[in-house]
């Protein structure tokens, strides 16, 4: 791995105020790859990235660059952020307003000679798509020009690892996830390693390789977005990616039949045996997805919410016998609240977890 985290920890505060914001996370990045960290508010991503800079310090673990110890918690020997190789790109862009975006770029890179520093400016705007902008100063360009300005200026340095912090949080929904994807691309180009921090999960699916679901401290899950979605490792990732409920089930015989208060669930070869529970009662993931509007089905469910997102609607339905589930079911299946609707499951992964 070119960038390792090995069981890191961080504490703010001594003794008794000790409070653990980071509790014993391991992640690998190889070269080239792209890694998120996303997780709500107060989970610990913004720490752990700063540890990964060297702006804060690590009470455990170790931090390792190219099998080099950057940050180790037992000898508290900590590299400076300097000598790092490491680029930030923060959420407020921080560029210098008085400062061309030429200027603004070269402005990491003074060391150069300056045949080489111009060279270097024109690459990485061509790199981010404002060559033509060059002259301006960044209050004459867009948001997301300038965080593009930004990821030019920290690009310049030729850093072994890039790190942003929210960098699209202060733009508009429509722009970030668009956005994402462009970063996504420049940095393939020149196939830097980076990692970002985001709670924006389709920005996280738009710009990752490997996405990391963080809750209080800990590291819930890394993996791609297919698995997050499809075979969350816990219940906290299973509600914080993507929409669902769970339901209870009970799994019996071998292979497992997994029945549901919306009747048996098919495809389910990979669900684990009734002995992997207590009595084989579990609670099951429905997705929104999971669930299809099918006026033959003999199951029916009372329509209590509906959202409408354009090419589908996100249905809350109520069944019979008390569940609620979600529904996605395409928009010109305009339905009215209060409405009974027939609905079957269609499960691809049946995902278990021990009943609450
Ligand atoms: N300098 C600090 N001193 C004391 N506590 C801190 C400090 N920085 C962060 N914390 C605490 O550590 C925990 C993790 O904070 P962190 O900023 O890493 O979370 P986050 O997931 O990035 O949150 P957000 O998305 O709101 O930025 C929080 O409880 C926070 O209050």
């Amino acid at each position: 791995m070119f960038l390792q985290l090995d069981r890191v920890s961080i504490s703010y505060g001594q003794g008794k105020s000790a409070k653990l914001a980071v509790d014993g996370v391991s992640l690998g990045l190889s070269v080239g790859q792209i890694g998120v960290l996303i997780g709500p508010s107060g989970c610990g991503k913004t720490s752990l990235l700063r540890a990964v800079a060297g702006l804060e310090p690590i009470s455990h673990g170790q931090v390792r660059m190219e099998r080099n110890v950057l940050s180790d918690g037992a000898s508290g020997r900590q590299v400076a952020p300097e000598d790092r190789g490491i680029g930030m790109v923060f959420q407020d862009y921080a560029l210098f307003p008085h400062m061309s975006v030429a200027d603004n770029i070269a402005f990491g890179i003074k060391h150069l000679p300056k045949a080489e520093r111009t060279a270097r400016v024109a690459e990485m705007l061509d790199l981010v798509g404002l060559a033509h902008n060059a002259k301006r100063l960044p209050h004459q360009l867009s948001g997301g020009q300038q965080q593009r300005i930004a990821l030019a200026r920290a690009l310049a340095r030729q850093p072994k690892l890039l790190l942003l912090d929210e960098p699209f949080s202060s733009l508009d929904v429509d722009l970030r996830e668009r956005l994402a994807q462009d970063v996504r691309a420049i940095l393939k180009q020149i196939g830097a390693t980076a990692l970002f921090v985001t709670h924006d999960q389709l920005e996280a699916f738009a710009i990752g390789d490997a996405i990391g679901v963080m809750h209080q401290g800990r590291l819930e899950q890394w993996g791609d977005a297919y698995a997050l979605y499809h075979r969350p490792a816990t219940r906290f990732v299973a509600q914080f990616i993507g929409h669902g409920v769970f339901t209870p089930a009970q799994i019996t015989g071998t292979p497992p039949h997994v029945e549901t208060p919306l009747g048996p669930l098919t495809d389910a070869d990979e669900c684990p045996l009734p002995s992997a529970y207590p009595g084989g009662q579990c609670d099951v993931l429905l997705r929104a997805d999971d669930i299809v509007h099918d006026d033959d089905s003999t199951v029916k469910a009372q329509i209590e919410r509906k959202a409408f997102r354009g090419s589908e609607f996100l249905y809350t339905l109520r069944l019979a016998s008390g569940e609620q589930v979600l529904a996605h079911v395409p928009s010109h299946h305009d339905h009215q609240v209060g409405e009974w609707i027939g609905i079957r499951p269609q499960v691809d992964h049946v995902v278990t977890f021990a009943r609450q």
